[in-house]
């Protein structure tokens, strides 16, 4: 790729857009300015409704702003989808029940006209990134939720996009598996460089997860604080017991209570 390795990986200036429902305009993101920097994990965090989702499905061309710039790798976001620039993951896995685990994750790969030698060095790469190497084989209903979630995760991974947008990855799992996640989410991050763009309503996995923490609040959908994380990139989990964690902790709370202020 030529990019400039310098430039914001995403850059938003002035970013409106505006829902027209039936119940009249809805303003999902209003005046968001955000640069995403190479390498970044960035989560959004904000109560329900203050756009997280939608600007995530900005910087993936699904949703379309009615004003202002926004680019992904220098280039419009639509550009940067047809550039396999990203790889997405839901809240839920959305794994298909008929293909196996391998058969999941080299979905795209088909898609994409990869060579079937092509496909399985990926898939082999991504599954065992993730940990999952000896399941290629099983069914999603023969893992558990979050094993599920780490091959939707692996899935997103393996065209090798240097975006990861994730939204609520980890949302409907137990807090013992989410912590586990979250580690393995920081090794896998730590491991390939990518840049992280990640939705959560958790104030500790925002701030373990984090090198930037943007905090948004609703009506209308707009970024209230914007938190460089002072922590050191290697956490281990009881890095959340650390006074430098918690005063991270206390400022997003702060953040997200200051944009309550306006209901
Ligand atoms: N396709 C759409 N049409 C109309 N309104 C929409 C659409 N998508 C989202 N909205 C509205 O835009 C606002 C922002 O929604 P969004 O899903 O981005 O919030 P969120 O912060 O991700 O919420 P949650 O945490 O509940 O997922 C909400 O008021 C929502 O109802």
């Amino acid at each position: 790729m030529t990019e400039d390795v310098k430039a914001p990986v995403i850059f938003a200036k002035d970013l409106n857009l505006v829902f027209q429902t039936n119940d009249g305009p809805v303003q999902a993101l209003k005046d968001v300015n955000l640069s995403i920097e190479r390498g970044d994990f960035v989560s959004f965090i904000g109560p329900s409704g203050c756009g997280k989702t939608t600007f995530l499905r900005c910087i993936a061309a699904l949703e379309h702003p009615t004003s202002g710039t926004l680019t992904v790798n220098s280039i419009p976001p639509e550009e940067a989808r047809k550039a396999r620039s990203y790889g997405y993951v839901f809240q839920a896995a959305g794994l298909y029940p008929w293909r196996t685990i391998a058969g999941n994750v080299k979905l795209p790969l088909e898609i994409m006209g990869y060579t079937k030698a092509e496909q399985d060095a990926r898939v082999e790469k991504v599954l065992s990134l993730v940990d999952l190497q000896g399941f290629a084989k099983k069914f999603p209903w023969q893992l558990s939720g979050g094993m599920q979630q780490r091959a939707s995760i692996a899935r997103a991974l393996a065209f090798d996009a240097d975006i990861l947008l994730m939204d609520e990855p980890f949302g409907a799992l137990d807090e013992i598996v989410r912590d586990r996640l979250n580690e393995e989410l920081l090794k896998l991050w730590a491991r390939t460089g990518k840049t992280i763009g990640f939705v959560t309503h958790s104030i500790p996995e925002a701030v373990y997860l984090s090198t930037k923490i943007v905090v948004m609040s609703p009506r209308p959908g707009r970024i209230t604080d914007v938190i460089e994380s002072t922590l050191p990139k290697d956490r281990p989990l009881d890095i959340r017991d650390s006074a430098e964690f918690l005063k991270i902790a206390h400022r997003v709370r702060e953040g997200l209570r200051a944009g309550h202020a306006y209901d």
